[in-house]
């Protein structure tokens, strides 16, 4: 487990990135999203796991700034951790956000997503992949950095004029998008549109994209769905040198167990929008309300309720 050295803590205790406290979610009568608090190490590749329709993708929409939450605070911290009167401060004067010259507090469900992505620097990916299918493999990467080329723009027409800072700012994106064309094999799809990369490809390439604006938190939900076995492994050497080479934090929403137990430094599973379990990988999947509600079906188990189904199905004539 990654303790921090100076408290012998979770990472995730010791140096949180994010803190999400008490956060609800109400879809009218439903509750998807119950009370919820956990936090996601520094570092760390946290995963956030649970049976389907656990609240997983609402969780990540509150954070990324997608929904508002009926409740709770998300506080993303930027440099050293804030104390907890910086917190205070930062609520109680109803900023979105309190920036110091050595740390940052952000409170993420008072920020609209583009606020999030560009301000906070949050960065995320879709479980249905949302790539420009008709524009270029490169033209996807130049477009994820829009935001940083207008602001040197002047968001005036320098750029046509070929103003200096404009230039300048044009070739370092340039120069951002091949380092991570390469980073994840596709830089001799470079110019071919990306709706003709293989599936696989796509989604390297969404994490790309997100990574084009220099995420310090990067949130990717379902980033194995669709993988065969070779391309998960892939996607995992990807993700750990995220980590490693760019001190890039992680939180995943992930089905695919063997990504999950592999790559994971922390897990928190949800079941029914509420938390059942929060601690590492192997401390995760032998917890019994975890095996109950979701590890715990087992293939054969699932085969014996199918086959009854199945019976069931043919003495009523329902069914397929
Ligand atoms: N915009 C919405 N309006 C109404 N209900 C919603 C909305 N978004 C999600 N829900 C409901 O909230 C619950 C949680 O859904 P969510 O998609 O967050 O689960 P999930 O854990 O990500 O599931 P999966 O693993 O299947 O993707 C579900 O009952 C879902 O139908």
């Amino acid at each position: 487990m990654a303790t921090s050295p100076a408290t012998g803590l979770p990472r995730w205790e010791a140096d949180p990135i994010l803190s999400v406290e008490h956060l609800f979610m109400r879809f009218g009568g439903l509750i998807a999203v119950n009370d919820l608090s956990f936090k996601v190490g520094r570092g760390d590749i946290t995963a956030l796991i649970g049976p389907n329709g656990a609240g997983k993708t609402t969780v990540f929409n509150c954070i990324t700034g997608f929904y508002k939450p009926s409740e709770g605070r998300l506080i993303l911290a930027h440099g050293r951790a804030p104390t907890p009167d910086e917190i205070a401060e930062v609520t109680r004067i109803g900023e979105r956000a309190l920036v110091g010259r050595d740390a940052g507090v952000y409170l993420l469900e008072r920020m609209p997503d583009y606020r999030v992505s560009g301000e906070a620097k949050v960065a995320r990916t879709f479980q249905n992949i949302r790539l420009f299918t008709g524009m270029t493999v490169l033209e996807n990467l130049m477009v994820a950095q829009h935001n940083a080329l207008m602001a040197a723009s002047g968001y005036s027409l320098k750029g046509l004029f070929g103003l200096p800072g404009w230039t300048k700012a044009q070739k370092a994106a340039t120069e951002t998008a091949k380092y991570w064309l390469d980073k994840v094999g596709l830089t001799d799809r470079a110019d071919d549109p990306a709706g003709d990369l293989p599936y696989g490809a796509q989604r390297r390439l969404e994490i790309a994209r997100a990574m084009c604006s220099e995420p310090i938190l990067l949130c990717l939900d379902e980033p194995a769905a669709g993988l065969n076995p070779r391309e998960s492994l892939e996607l995992n050497t990807l993700l750990r040198a995220i980590r490693a080479e760019h001190g890039t934090s992680i939180l995943l929403i992930e089905h695919d167990m063997s990504v999950v137990m592999e790559i994971s430094d922390h897990v928190v599973v949800l079941d029914y929008g509420t938390k059942i379990s929060d601690g590492t990988p192997r401390a995760v999947k032998d917890d019994p309300r975890v095996i109950a509600a979701y590890l715990g079906v087992d293939e054969d188990a699932v085969e014996e309720v199918e086959a009854e189904l199945h019976i069931e199905h043919a003495a009523t004539g329902a069914g397929a």
